[in-house]
């Protein structure tokens, strides 16, 4: 491509689409100029029906849905290259314990239910002149993964179809598992997951959060390891291969344990011979929060005290100045907006920055807080990565979490001129 992807996903969910445009972050903060910045937007999320097809999430106002998709359509007369995906799933809607997650499941798991659901997301996409699909099925389980290739080609299949009825340029792209875990389900068959697509975006954040299996606090979207960080075992080692990989093999290629990194995982890819520009490495506008974090290293890889639990249960004050967390009922997650505030103000939070994994941090130590997140020093180094490295170029989660100005976003911009 002649320009690096800039994927930046438009978050609304149902209860703000209906009560829109009186939500944070309504279409007309993408300017014009940031219109220009991005090539894609990704409509964040639809889902899939009791019917297995693709629609509007249970509860959103059609009329109102209308509306936002028309709005987006307007950013094309500053863009004109700009594609609109519809991203379908999401974490909430298809993870494990998800209520609707084998909705997913089904519509992959047939030829009929693949044509079904792939015919009707193609539909949707068109009669919202919308320019592409992304699934986000977070994620398909190692059983599923031949149903996932079949409706990827499904997808791919369709597509050209249409592109050729229309003279038009679709894109099919999914959000790919940032590490390994979620990764070793689908990894054996990669390259016929990729094969189909555009790109893949991978997930290269939340690597760490308050949830099972963290002990001590650490970078959620680090790009390289360090010495000292907490270390995981490499699930890719369990990955059976066809064909087979020697022992010496396995070890050579995902040494154990190691660093959970966004390096790693781009690495991962470009092992199992993905192309380097359909790889697009992801990047959080938001950052995770710790409470409870011993004063040591200034937080940095410290025992933490902070419930788990998807949704959040408990008291949402205790991120001191994040003041949007308490309306979200979110502690654990401030925007980069929010960060800004947290650090303009004087709360007591002091910025670090580590000079090996090219990380930032904030630390409060009248508060023993610990904050892992972005920011535009950060994503100039993640930039030069994409750059040295080839990539594919950049997705970010998401549009409405920068600053006002759209600093991350300029940053990724001006740093991936080609
Ligand atoms: C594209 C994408 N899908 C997931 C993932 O990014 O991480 C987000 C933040 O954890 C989560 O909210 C979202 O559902």
């Amino acid at each position: 491509t002649d320009q690096y992807r800039v994927v930046g996903y438009y978050m609304l969910g149902p209860d703000e689409i209906n009560k829109y445009p009186s939500v944070d972050f309504p279409v007309s903060n993408i300017t014009p100029e940031k219109s220009n910045m991005l090539t894609h937007i990704n409509f964040a999320f639809i889902g899939i029906n009791e019917e297995g097809q693709c629609d509007l999430l249970e509860g959103t106002n059609q009329t109102k849905a209308a509306d936002v998709f028309k709005q987006l359509n307007t950013l094309k007369q500053y863009n004109p290259k700009l594609k609109l995906m519809f991203s379908v799933g999401g974490w909430a809607f298809s993870n494990d314990a998800s209520p609707t997650v084998n909705r997913f499941r089904q519509a992959a798991a047939s030829d009929a239910a693949r044509k079904r659901m792939v015919s009707s997301c193609i539909q949707l996409m068109k009669k919202y002149d919308f320019n592409g699909i992304d699934l986000d099925w977070e994620y398909p389980r190692k059983s599923d993964t031949q149903n996932f290739i079949a409706l990827l080609r499904e997808f791919r299949q369709q597509i050209s179809l249409h592109e050729l009825q229309d003279a038009a340029d679709y894109q099919l792209t999914i959000a790919g598992a940032g590490g390994a875990f979620f990764l070793s389900r689908y990894y054996a068959n990669l390259e016929e997951v990729v094969a189909p697509l555009d790109f893949i975006n991978l997930m290269t954040y939340d690597f760490n959060g308050p949830w099972q299996g963290v002990t001590k606090t650490n970078f959620h979207a680090h790009l390289f390891g360090g010495k000292d960080e907490p270390k995981y075992y490499n699930a890719l080692r369990e990955v059976i291969f066809n064909p087979p990989k020697t022992w010496e093999e396995i070890k050579n290629l995902f040494p154990s344990p190691f660093a959970l990194t966004t390096d790693a995982a781009i690495h991962q890819h470009l092992i199992m011979n993905i192309p380097k520009d359909k790889i697009v490495m992801g990047v959080p506008f938001y950052g995770r929060a710790f409470k409870e974090v011993g004063s040591a290293n200034n937080g940095l890889y410290q025992p933490f005290n902070t419930p788990g639990g998807d949704p959040y249960v408990g008291d949402p004050t205790w991120l001191i100045g994040c003041e949007k967390c308490i309306e979200r009922n979110e502690p654990r997650i401030a925007t980069y907006a929010d960060i800004k505030k947290m650090l303009a103000g004087s709360f007591g939070y002091q910025r670090f920055f580590h000079s090996e994994t090219k990380a930032p941090w904030l630390y409060n130590a009248n508060h023993n807080l610990f904050v892992t997140y972005d920011d535009a020093d950060s994503l100039t180094i993640k930039a030069d990565y994409i750059k040295n490295n080839q990539l594919g170029g950049v997705m970010f989660w998401h549009l409405g979490q920068d600053d006002t100005d759209g600093t991350l976003l300029r940053t990724l911009h001006n740093s991936l001129k080609k």
